[in-house]
This record gives structure tokens, sequence and C-alpha cells, in this order.
């Protein structure tokens, strides 16, 4: 359960008498994720998302987040609007945290991911990159390779007590990822956690996109690897082609991938595999046993690494240049 902050009625009240919502009837902690505090909030107005922003969400980069999602619904791009109060603001405080108000987006996530709806992920991750790329705030990726030593030093020997010999074999990797990280290739805002929970549909199509609080400047193919992880595996930890297949097809379909780009598709993969297995690992490590988050499986994030280790070239992802 992602409900870090507690919100009390008369606070929120207080919070909401800012906007023009009408008034609060209900609310409650919204158990998914592990990031940000969310509530589902019904006011006379509508339905609503309460964001608090925790740990990993720096107050300076909101700006950056807000804006890029105002900017990509300008664009045709359905994902959550932040809700303006009537002095033009976007971010307030809300129980001594940064907090915001967003649209309600219709929808469900898939629990089990379709081939069909791989590609049309895939899609909808081109169209992301095309229509960002004007969009004038930059965030460097404070997740990305340049910062993946300090969270493996960070884990420290317990790393070992989720495998043995797992400090050592990350170290490695990490290295390796260090030493051959691909340069020059085409870069640009990319959504960094492109996961199935972010990603509704509804009627059978895909309906929008949640949960930007990754999103940053990086190479535009890593988000696609991101997705190659996040969406290509099935739950006993097999590599789907099928579904690898339809997820860059789909992607091929919207914005073309130069061959330097395919080529560099496995390394990515690996890079992407060791950067949620990192944090994860950090979770596990450093989140309380007793907290109300469920922590996530890095074990899962191990087993897609070494997949990756052993890919030899696109065709192993079910693709050809
Ligand atoms: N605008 C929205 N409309 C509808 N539901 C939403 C919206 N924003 C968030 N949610 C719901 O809240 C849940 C958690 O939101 P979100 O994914 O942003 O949280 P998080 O803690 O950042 O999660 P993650 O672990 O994916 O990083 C989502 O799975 C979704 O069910
Ligand atoms: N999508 C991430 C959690 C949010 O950062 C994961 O599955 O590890």
């Amino acid at each position: 359960m992602a409900v870090y902050t507690d919100v009390g009625e008369a606070e929120l009240a207080g919070f909401l008498g800012r906007y023009d919502c009408g008034p609060l009837l209900s609310y409650k902690g919204i158990a998914e994720g592990v990031e940000n505090s969310n509530f589902l909030l019904r006011a006379g107005g509508g339905t609503f998302i309460l964001t608090l922003y925790e740990k990993r969400v720096d107050r300076d980069d909101l700006p950056f987040f807000v804006g890029l999602m105002r900017h990509l619904a300008s664009r045709g791009l359905n994902c959550p609007q932040p809700v303006v109060t009537r002095d033009g603001e976007t971010l307030g405080e809300l129980a001594g945290r940064p907090a915001a108000l967003f649209t309600f987006l219709e929808g469900m996530w898939s629990r089990r991911p379709h081939a069909d709806q791989c590609r049309e992920v895939g899609v909808a991750l081109a169209q992301l990159h095309d229509l960002a790329s004007d969009f004038d705030l930059r965030r460097p990726n404070a997740l990305g390779v340049a910062g993946w030593r300090q969270l493996l030093d960070g884990c420290g020997p317990r790393a070992d007590d989720v495998e043995d010999g797992l400090r050592d074999e990350l170290d490695a990797e990490l290295r390796f990822l260090e030493e051959n990280w691909p340069k020059g290739l085409p870069a640009g805002v990319i959504h960094a956690d492109l996961f199935p929970d972010n990603v509704f549909f509804l009627s059978g199509e895909l309906s929008g996109l949640i949960d930007f609080y990754f999103a940053c400047n990086d190479i535009l193919a890593y988000d696609l690897a991101i997705c190659l992880c996040a969406w290509c595996f099935e739950q006993d930890g097999a590599y789907n082609v099928t579904k690898g297949r339809a997820l860059i097809e789909g992607y091929r379909s919207a914005r073309v991938l130069s061959a330097a780009e395919l080529a560099a598709l496995p390394l990515l993969a690996r890079g992407a595999a060791l950067r949620f297995l990192l944090t994860r690992l950090y979770d596990w490590i450093h989140v309380p046993a007793n907290s109300f988050v469920t922590k996530k499986d890095p074990k899962e994030y191990l087993r897609k690494s070494r997949f990756h280790r052993s890919v030899r070239s696109i065709a192993d992802y079910g693709v050809h240049e």
C-alpha cells in the first residue's frame, strides 16, 4: 500500500478550499503504487486524484513533471491533468508534503498484458517521444547509468541476503555497463517507468498513461528497453518473443528506430533491468518490514538481467533490422 502520509479531513478540506472543485464528499487512500501517497477523492465538482510527493521526488522537479503532463495533454495524449487553484497554482503543500490535485483518468491497467496491448504500448511510447520533443524544460535522469553506483553502494553487503554472491555479480554488471554504455543515440524526454500499472485500457483500447514522476531526458531507445523488461516476460520468468516483437514493431510503426538504436537494445535492456533491480533491492533492504508498502521483488529483475546478458542480438528479441 502506498500511503506514507496520512491526511486529516479538516486539513484536506482546507487544501481543497483553494480550488473550484466543490465541497469534499469522500476520500480514501489508494493501495497501489510504491512511490507517492495517492488518494481517490470525491468532491462536488467530480472525482480527483490527490498526490502527496514522497522520498524519491525532488520538489524542484515538480514543475518539470506537471509541465510535461500539461504539454502532452495539449498535444492530444491522454494523461492526468493538474487542477489549477483559483490563484493559478498547480502545486501546494499538505500534511508537510508537496501536493497536487489531478483529474481522474478512466480505465484499468492490464494484469496480464497480451501481445496486442504490447503493440499499443509501443505505439504510445513512440508518440510520447514525438510529442515531447518540443517540451522546453529539461531534467537529467537521476536514476540513469551515472546514478546506479550510488544505489548499489547504498545496498551494501546486505545484497547478499537476497542471494549469495549478488553484490559481486551486480558490481561486475554495473562496471560493464559503465564502460560500455552507448553514446550518441537519439535522446529526448522519456517516461522511464511505463510499466503495465501505468497504462490504462478502456473497452479494449489503450486509453491513457499515468505516473510521470521518473520522466527525464535520456536515450529514447532506453525507454523502449524499459518496456521490454516490464511488458514482455511471463510470470514464470520466460521472455515472450511474440510480445517483444509486438512491442518493438508497435514502436517502429510510429517512430523510426535507427540501426544503431536497434543494435544497442540488448545493452540498454541490461541497463533497464539493472536499474529496477537496484531500486527494488535498495527498498527491500531499507523499507521497514512493518511499513504499509508492498515491496517489489528484486529477484524478478535479477532473472531479467540474466536473460538480457544472454542475448546476442536483437534477433533474440524476435525482431530484425
Ligand atoms: N489520474 C489518475 N486517474 C485514475 N487513477 C489514478 C490516477 N493517478 C493515480 N491513479 C491510481 O493510483 C495508483 C498509484 O498511482 P501511481 O502509479 O502514480 O503511484 P506511484 O506510487 O507513483 O506508483 P509506482 O509504484 O507505479 O511508481 C495507480 O495504479 C492508479 O490506480
Ligand atoms: N515500476 C517500478 C516501481 C516504481 O518505480 C518497479 O516495478 O520496480
